[in-house]
C-alpha cells in the first residue's frame, strides 16, 4: 500500500538478502517506524510482541525466520529448533503453523548445503502468494458490495463494520477483511467504513484508521461497543472481519469481540461476512468452540494503553487501579452459524463443510 507517495509491503528482504525489514507496528499511527529483523531471536521477538501482527503477516514472518535460522545453522536440529521457537510464539493464528510446515516440509528432504537459498526462496513465494490470494478475495468482496450498492440511492454508500486490523498491515498488502473496500474505492463505488477502536490493542484505532486515512477511504472510528446500536438503527449494510482460524465447518476465530458484532448483525439481520485465504483454514478442525486455542496476553495490555500525548511523546497511561488485575483473551470464536459468507480467493462460500469443500474439493 501507499504511504506518503511510495509504496509498501509489511515486509520485504534487506539489501543484505538475508535479513527482513518491516514496519514496527507498534508505533503506528504517530510514527512509521521501519525495523531490521536480523536473527531468529529478532522473528520471535516481532511475532511474539506484535512489532507484526495479523495471521498472514504472522505465517510470512515465520518463514523469513526460517530462512534466516537456516543462514546461520542448517543442521536438522537448528531447523527444529527454529520451528519450536516461532510456533511458540503465539498460539491461535493457523497461518503460523501452516507457514513453519511448508517450510520444514521443503527444507528437511535438502542437503544442509541447499536449505538456506531454498527457504529464502519458499519464504518470498508465500509472500507473494499472499498478495496474490487477498487480491482474490478483494475480487469476490467487491461483488457483494457492488450488489450492495445497486440497493443504494445513487452517491449514497455502502456502509461497512469492521473489527480489529484485517488490513494491508495484517497481511503482505491488500488485507483480507479491507481489500473488497479498497478495490470498491478503485471501482468508484461509495463506501464508508465504521472501524471498532478494538480494545485492548487498538488495532482499529490505531491501525486500521491508519490504513483508511493513508487509502482515503471514508470511515468513522467506534468504540467497540456502539456496533450493536448502529445496526439497530440501520445505519450498518454489511459486517466484514478477517479471522485467525477458520474450522473446516466454518467456524471462525478472530479478535475477541467478533463474536458479539455476529450476535447483533444476526439479530439485525445485516449480513456478516468473513474474509480470509485458504492457509487460515484448519481442514483439521470441526468445533472451533473446543478445539482453537485461544492466546491469553499480558493484563498489562488492558490496564495500560498507549497513545501521543499533548507534546507530541509517545506515551503509556494506565487507565485502571494499580491493584486491579485484568484478564485478556485475545480471540473469540463465531460459531458458523452466524456467519453469512466466507469470502476466499476461490469465491465466496457457506460456512459450512459442505460450503467450503464446494470451493476447495481437494480438502
Ligand atoms: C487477516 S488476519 C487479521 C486478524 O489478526 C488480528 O489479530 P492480531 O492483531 O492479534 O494478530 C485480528 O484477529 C484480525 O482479524
Amino acid at each position: 500500500m501507499n504511504v506518503g507517495g511510495r509504496h509498501y509491503r509489511t515486509i520485504w528482504l534487506n539489501d543484505d538478502r538475508r535479513a527482513v525489514d518491516i514496519i514496527d507496528q507498534r508505533w503506528l499511527p504517530h510514527e512509521f517506524r521501519i525495523v531490521t529483523l536480523r536473527t531468529l531471536d529478532d522473528v520471535a521477538i516481532a511475532i511474539r510482541d506484535m512489532w507484526v501482527r495479523g495471521a498472514p503477516l504472522i505465517g510470512v514472518t515465520a518463514a523469513y525466520g526460517m530462512a534466516i535460522a537456516m543462514t546461520d545453522d542448517s543442521s536438522d536440529t537448528a531447523l527444529d529448533a527454529a520451528w519450536e521457537k516461532l510456533h511458540a510464539t503465539r498460539p491461535t493464528a493457523i497461518n503460523l503453523r501452516w507457514a513453519l510446515d511448508a517450510m520444514r516440509a521443503l527444507l528437511k528432504p535438502l542437503p544442509e548445503g541447499e536449505r538456506a537459498k531454498a527457504a529464502h526462496g519458499r519464504a518470498a513465494e508465500i509472500a507473494d502468494e499472499d498478495v496474490e490470494l487477498n487480491r482474490a478475495i478483494g475480487e469476490n468482496g467487491l461483488e457483494i458490495i457492488r450488489k450492495t450498492a445497486s440497493g443504494k440511492k445513487p452517491g449514497e454508500p455502502v456502509n461497512i463494520l469492521t473489527h480489529c486490523n484485517a488490513g494491508w498491515l495484517a497481511t503482505v498488502d491488500y488485507g483480507t477483511a479491507t481489500a473488497p473496500i479498497y478495490l470498491a474505492m478503485e471501482a468508484d463505488i461509495p463506501v464508508h467504513v465504521y472501524v471498532d477502536e478494538t480494545r485492548p490493542r487498538n488495532q482499529g484505532a490505531q491501525l486500521t484508521a491508519w490504513e483508511m486515512a493513508g487509502h482515503g477511504v471514508p470511515h468513522t472510528l467506534i468504540v467497540d461497543n456502539a456496533g450493536g446500536h448502529l445496526m439497530q438503527h440501520g445505519d450498518v449494510d454489511m459486517v466484514i472481519v478477517g479471522t485467525d482460524r477458520t474450522t473446516a465447518n466454518g467456524d471462525v476465530c478472530n479478535k475477541i469481540g467478533t463474536y458479539l458484532k455476529a450476535l447483533a448483525a444476526k439479530d439485525n439481520g445485516v449480513p456478516f461476512y468473513v474474509a480470509l485465504p485458504s492457509p487460515t483454514i484448519d481442514w483439521t478442525v470441526f468445533d472451533g468452540l473446543k478445539e482453537i486455542p485461544i492466546e491469553e496476553r499480558s493484563g498489562d495490555e488492558v490496564s495500560l494503553v498507549w497513545g501521543k500525548t499533548a507534546s507530541g511523546d509517545i506515551a503509556q497511561v494506565r487507565v485502571s487501579p494499580d491493584a486491579t488485575p485484568a484478564g485478556n483473551p485475545a480471540f473469540d470464536v463465531t460459531p458458523a452459524r452466524l456467519v453469512t459468507g466466507l469470502i476466499t480467493e476461490r469465491g465466496v462460500a457457506a460456512a459450512s463443510r459442505e460450503g467450503l469443500r464446494a470451493l476447495f474439493p481437494d480438502r
